[in-house]
């Protein structure tokens, strides 16, 4: 057994199963608290509830409870391995939700790949939710399960595969090629990958500038391109009119590669090819599309970014869905918007230009952290991500309509700690 492996295993099933629990936030000690938190005084806010909905916001935790729910069709890059066991990387959302941001969530897996019958099944439980995070489910279907259930759900709905990725994406991108002395609207980006991840962070790049004939998308058969005819709509929008065909025509002088796909598909030829100061953004989740140490080895001039904690430049949604779904819960956004969304991307590019925090470097076991290539985008552990995206998110809902109240009076959040200091 490797030694990640072992310690691993151990992480998961010591002390106790699992990584999250639930705790109790009311007095409990006595008959008459329990007489307050069940029978009777329960039914006093359940009479209430059933005359006016809006208070299960007020009596229940409804607004601070985020549902991650997945039917482990797409789990990382590891495939469709079922819903039973895509449940650590939930409880791990669930983890970072709560450790990040303060937001507390129920994970649930589906045991369906009909889509039909996964909307079904959400739709049903969606009242019990301030938000819904949709996780690891496989393109195409996760497009149309998305695409219904913002239609059915009157609280946020947010593939974070798709937004969270590519909110995070892009802040990463405009810093590298920031460093890398290129623009977005020049630059030649090859993605590996057409699945959720790719084609949302695609699309978000073409939203901030990247123009769409600058872009090969690339899948299991190659270079997407106007000839083929085996695509789905999703694949389609990214056809480009082309005559490269393989991976290795795209790479050649590409500016940036996207990796969204699996396991080492990117051959130190591939990087090779690529143009000066190449981004590498090898993002597939455990193992990225090359590693750290064959790209460093192969270009000098490379910038360099996995979706892993253990390397630098980690590009990965764990530095958008907790903030984001802060910013939305506190200021009760029916949705979360392509507005609230580009907030997000751009405070994250900022954020990376500040000073780090001693806290930070001394998580990661560094002297010091600044903007540059081995830090493009802010740590995971930075306590001014809550502060700055958050208040981001919040603004932009308010800004475009989305929010149902009004700029909160705790904002913008100095720690979790100031979640419920209304
Ligand atoms: N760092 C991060 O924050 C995140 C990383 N990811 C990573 O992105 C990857 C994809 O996830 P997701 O989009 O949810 O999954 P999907 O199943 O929706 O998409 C997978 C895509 O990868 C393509 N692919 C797989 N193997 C190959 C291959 N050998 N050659 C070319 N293309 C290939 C598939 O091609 P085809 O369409 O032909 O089947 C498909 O388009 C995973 O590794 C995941 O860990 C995802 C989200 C966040
Ligand atoms: C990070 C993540 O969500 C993934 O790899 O699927
Ligand atoms: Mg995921």
């Amino acid at each position: 057994m490797t030694d990640l492996k072992k310690l691993a295993l151990e992480y998961h099933s010591q002390p106790r199963p699992g990584k999250i629990s639930i705790n109790v936030t009311k007095p409990t000690a006595t008959a008459k608290d329990l007489a307050l938190a069940y029978s009777p005084g329960v039914a006093e806010p359940v009479r209430e509830i059933a005359k006016d909905p809006e208070l299960a916001y007020s009596y229940t935790t409804k607004g601070n409870l985020v549902a991650v729910i997945s039917n482990g069709t797409a789990i990382l890059g590891l495939g469709d391995l079922g819903a039973l066991a895509s449940k650590p990387v939930m409880e791990g959302k669930g983890v970072l939700f709560k450790r990040f941001a303060g937001v507390d969530v129920f994970d649930i897996e589906v045991n369906t790949k009909d889509p039909k019958a996964f909307i079904e099944t959400v739709k049903n439980i969606a009242c019990t939710f301030g938000g819904i995070n949709l996780e690891d489910i496989k393109a195409p279907e996760c497009f149309e399960i998305e695409e219904k259930l913002i239609e059915l759900c009157d609280i946020p709905v947010f593939h974070d595969d798709q937004h969270g990725t590519a909110i995070v994406t892009a802040a990463g991108m405009l810093n590298a090629l920031e460093i890398a002395g290129k623009t977005i609207e020049q630059a030649k980006i090859v993605c590996l990958g057409a699945g959720a991840a790719a084609t949302s962070c695609m699309k978000l790049l073409v939203s901030i500038g990247a123009k769409k004939e600058n872009i090969y998308m690339v899948d299991r058969q190659g270079v997407i391109h106007s000839g083929r005819n085996d695509l789905n709509p999703f694949k389609a929008l990214f056809a480009n009119d082309t005559d490269k065909r393989t991976l290795a025509d795209a790479l050649k002088d590409a500016d940036v590669f996207v990796g969204l796909s699996g396991p080492n598909l990117l051959s130190a030829d591939g990087l090779k090819s690529m143009a000066s100061n190449p981004i590498v953004f090898a993002c597939s989740n455990p193992d990225p599309e090359i590693s750290p140490e064959l790209a460093h080895a192969t270009r000098s001039d490379v910038i360099m970014a996995t979706g892993r904690s253990d390397y630098p430049n980690q590009v990965n949604n764990v530095l958008g869905f907790p903030f984001i779904f802060r910013g939305a819960l506190d200021v009760r956004a029916t949705a979360i918007n392509e507005e609230m969304k580009i907030a997000a991307a751009y405070a994250l590019r900022d954020l990376a230009k500040q000073p780090v925090p001693k806290e930070v470097c001394e998580a990661y076991g560094v002297d010091s952290l600044s903007f540059g290539r081995e830090y493009i985008i802010p740590k995971p552990t930075d306590a001014r991500l809550i502060t700055i995206v958050s208040d981001a998110v919040a603004k932009a809902a308010i800004d475009s309509g989305v929010a149902t109240l009004p700029y909160p009076k705790n904002y913008p959040l100095q720690s979790v700690d100031d979640v419920f200091n209304k």
